[in-house]
């Protein structure tokens, strides 16, 4: 479970977020939409242990990481979190099934049962055929689907999602917004997807809507 609690953040002394709380069920997505500038990143960054909040809770499965020093918070992202944000971070010198690997491969999980892992996500992505292709080799929107079959690719308890599919065609981001969905329920993770996109908010469980006051229906 995620239980966000009254989290805060300025900027500088602008105050950009202030009492967002939060509580997602294991199994549910929720989707985040609001006017550009208004904090979405800012609070998903805060989310994803990227960014600390000024004040706030941010309790995942009783624990609350807010608080963490950076080594713990750093495995608490590597084991539990799993990120699709605009930013790839595809690494240049590994090979497609290589890089979606790499989750499995930091929580210690190597060798050919990692890779089947890997080459099974390449698959549901629509990326079955490339996983020897190298990152230089891709198009925008096959970077992206990559960047999205390693963030699911170690089960990760809590998924977060910035615009997944904002560089991609309709009928692959159609898939990539199913997979995410499924994944998401399948496994009792829980998921939350930042979007300016209706037909991407229409897919979650419920709509939220962050305005200057707050985080509400
Ligand atoms: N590191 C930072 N330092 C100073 N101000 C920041 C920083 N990060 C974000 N901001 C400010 O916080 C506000 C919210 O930014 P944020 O990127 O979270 O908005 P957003 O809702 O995600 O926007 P968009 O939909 O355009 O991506 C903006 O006014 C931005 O300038």
């Amino acid at each position: 479970m995620l239980e966000i609690s009254n989290l805060c953040r300025r900027f500088d002394g602008r105050l950009v977020l202030q009492s967002i709380s939060l509580c997602l069920e294991p199994g549910e997505y929720v989707a985040i939409v609001g006017e550009s500038g208004v904090g979405k990143s800012t609070l998903l960054n805060l989310i994803a242990g990227l960014d600390r909040p000024d004040r706030g809770r941010l309790v995942l499965d009783g624990e609350d990481y807010a608080r963490l020093d950076e080594d713990a918070l750093t495995r608490l992202r590597r084991d539990k979190l799993g990120f699709v944000f605009q930013a790839f971070h595809i690494l240049p010198h590994l090979t497609l099934r290589q890089n979606v690997a790499l989750p499995l491969w930091l929580k210690g999980q190597g060798g050919r049962r990692a890779e089947r892992q890997a080459d099974s996500l390449l698959e549901a992505v629509g990326l079955g055929d490339r996983a020897e292709s190298w990152p230089h080799e891709l198009s925008g929107g096959e970077m992206q689907r990559v960047a999205i079959a390693r963030a699911l690719v170690h089960r990760p308890r809590l998924i977060l999602a910035d615009e997944p599919t904002g560089n991609l065609d309709p009928a692959n981001a159609a898939r990539v917004l199913k997979l995410l969905g499924e994944r998401i329920r399948d496994s009792g993770a829980m998921g939350i997807l930042v979007t300016h996109s209706p037909e991407a908010a229409k897919g979650t469980d419920r709509v939220l809507q962050l305005t200057p006051e707050g985080l509400h229906a």
